[in-house]
């Protein structure tokens, strides 16, 4: 997977930038998925990390946990909450104030998904419209073995054709902190395993393509993630679920009318 150095907001950096693009076009029709290293340099990681950092001290996150896999345990009937998901989460619209720098990277991430989307000879990328994205999710894996089972992001056509994901975390070695994206593109026997590294931003289709975990991280571990959605699949689910909603609505109306009225 070529790793592209993407430092091109530097000087000459036309070039570099239509090489960046071409890499990651290259890599996504052969393998799904693309990492790019260096995306935005040091200075600007740094800014984003400590602005991430703030809002995690501020105790702007929220517990990700939207699922408790429940099981009684075989010996004392004790039900145990095995997390599927451990991080903490925040969503971040771009102009909440102190969101700054998370807004300049969602933007610099947006022009190059906007970029490949419409580049000649693009492959399955020419297959997608992005024209609309999810808003910047930063999720924090508080270490002590927080974890995130495998799983798909978009299991049922909702849009979501492109996740991107950018990491913030200095110096990160694996082999001690563990943390790890496993990426099981299916079909396949192939395996990616991912470092969450400093400023590194990885793209991956969306649904079941990229059946993905991440390890039990042993040290706090910050990632930024977009979902980019592809339009006709985007209103496609949209109007699947308006329609879903007029029934519920109807069957609700149609209850209440057979609802013996309460006050004769
Ligand atoms: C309905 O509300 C919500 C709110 C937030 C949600 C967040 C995720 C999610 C999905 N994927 C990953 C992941 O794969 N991370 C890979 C990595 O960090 O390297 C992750 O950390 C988090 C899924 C469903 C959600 C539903
Ligand atoms: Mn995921």
């Amino acid at each position: 997977i070529g790793q592209a150095d993407a430092s091109f907001m530097g000087s000459g950096s036309e070039r570099r930038y239509e090489d960046l693009c071409r890499n990651i076009i290259n890599d996504m029709n052969q393998y799904g998925l693309s990492v790019v290293d260096d995306f935005l340099g040091t200075d600007k990681g740094l800014k984003i990390l400590n602005e991430v950092r703030s809002m995690y001290n501020a105790g702007a996150f929220q517990d990700g946990q939207l699922v408790h896999n429940m099981r009684t345990d075989a010996q004392s009937s004790k039900v145990r909450g095995d997390k599927i998901r451990g991080d903490k989460i925040k969503w971040v619209g771009g102009n909440e104030p102190g969101c700054t720098n998370v807004w300049y990277l969602t933007n610099q991430i947006d022009s190059v998904v906007y970029r490949v989307n419409t580049m000649k000879d693009n492959g399955i990328l020419g297959n997608y419209h992005i024209r609309e994205r999810t808003r910047a999710m930063v999720a924090c894996y508080p270490g002590s073995g927080t974890h995130y089972i495998m799983h798909v992001d978009n299991p049922n056509k909702d849009g979501r054709v492109i996740t991107a994901i950018y990491y913030l975390n200095i110096n990160w070695n694996a082999s001690e902190s563990g943390g790890i994206l496993r990426i099981r593109p299916t079909p396949g026997t192939t395996v990616a395993d991912i470092e969450p590294k400093f400023d590194r931003l990885i793209f991956f289709w969306s649904d079941i393509r990229n059946p993905h975990e991440v390890q039990p991280a042993h040290r706090t571990r910050y990632a930024i993630t977009v979902w980019y959605f592809d339009a006709k699949e985007r209103e496609e689910a949209l109007n699947r679920a308006k329609l879903e909603n007029s029934k519920t609505n109807n069957a609700n109306s149609i209850a209440q009318l057979a609802e013996p009225d309460s006050t004769t």
